[in-house]
């Protein structure tokens, strides 16, 4: 699904945990126009306080408090590790409530035993959703209804594309895929321009040359009709360096070990689920 705008002059969201990715997704929902008074966000770490309150000017507070009480859609973003301990400071506030989790592993049913309820929606999302092009995967346990499936998506539809999984297991993979991927990307594009560098480019060249070739293999990959081999076959001249470069990749067997990876990323997130969710 693509972004649109929708109502959302009833919602009244509380972020729980106002770290890396609430910041994304607050920054998404200012962008498209929520009112800032529409936003609160519970979060511990004053500095933290101090540059939500200065970027964003919206309510923020230490602890959990009555004034949760005003939410109607309670944005769980804190670490699956600390998930629980902060459920228990903010459940006796948040009861009527739909709740959104953006927390990797844990599940659902974990959460809804937390918080005493089953209206529950896990989220993957990632950080692009600051710029209005995240990517988010959504889940709804069965309590959760068509209302409360649509007042997330008109919070995550903010933030950019989403789309809806059958299964709560495969929110892992999508951890692993796009939760996790835009630091993929910020990898390779730091490998590029150290390379870049090393072969006598400034960094700033290098950087402009780097996050470029992302951004319009990207936008190719989004427009074209055929698959991304396809695509890359045509930068692959016939002995030339796209061969030398790729073929440099396969022996070291990088597809492998990248894939391998995103699998360590998959499992991490099914172990946290297990340590961090325990009863
Ligand atoms: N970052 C991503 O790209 C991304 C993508 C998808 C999903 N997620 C998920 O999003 C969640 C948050 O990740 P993040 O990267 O945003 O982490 P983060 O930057 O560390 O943010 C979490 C914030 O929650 C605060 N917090 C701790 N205990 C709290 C409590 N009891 N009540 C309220 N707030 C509390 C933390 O404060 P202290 O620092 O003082 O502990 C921290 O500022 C995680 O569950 C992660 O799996 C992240
Ligand atoms: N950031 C979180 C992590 O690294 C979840 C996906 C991206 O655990």
């Amino acid at each position: 699904m693509t972004p649109q705008t929708t109502d959302s002059s009833n919602q009244h969201i509380a972020f729980i945990g106002g770290g890396n990715m609430a910041s994304a997704i607050i920054g998404g929902l200012l962008k498209r126009g929520l009112p800032a008074s529409q936003i609160q966000v519970v979060e511990p770490f004053a500095e933290q306080r101090a540059r939500l309150a200065q970027q964003f000017q919206i309510e923020v507070s230490e602890t959990a408090g009555a004034s949760l009480a005003r939410a109607t859609l309670a944005v769980w973003a804190v670490k699956p590790q600390t998930f629980r301990q902060a459920a228990e400071q903010s459940r006796a506030h948040t009861q009527a409530a739909l709740h959104l989790s953006v927390a990797a592993g844990i599940r659902s049913s974990t959460i809804a035993g937390w918080l005493g309820t089953e209206r529950v929606v896990r989220a993957m999302p990632n950080t692009p959703a600051l710029i209005g092009q995240g990517m988010t995967a959504l889940f709804a346990r069965p309590a959760a209804s068509a209302a409360d499936r649509l007042a997330v998506e008109r919070v995550v539809q903010t933030t950019g594309q989403y789309l809806w999984l059958d299964e709560e297991a495969q929110l892992d993979a999508v951890t692993a895929l796009s939760g996790s991927g835009p630091a993929y990307v910020f990898y390779f594009i730091e490998a590029m321009i150290e390379a870049g560098t090393d072969m006598g480019l400034s960094r700033e060249q290098a950087q402009q040359l780097a996050v470029g070739t992302f951004a319009g293999a990207s936008a190719l990959a989004h427009e074209a009709t055929e698959p991304p081999e396809v695509l890359r076959a045509r930068v692959t001249s016939k002995g030339g360096t796209t061969y030398a470069a790729l073929t440099s990749m396969e022996q070291d067997g990088i597809k492998e070990k990248f894939m391998q990876a995103m699998h360590a990323a998959r499992q991490r997130a099914s172990e946290m689920g297990d340590e961090f969710g325990a009863a």
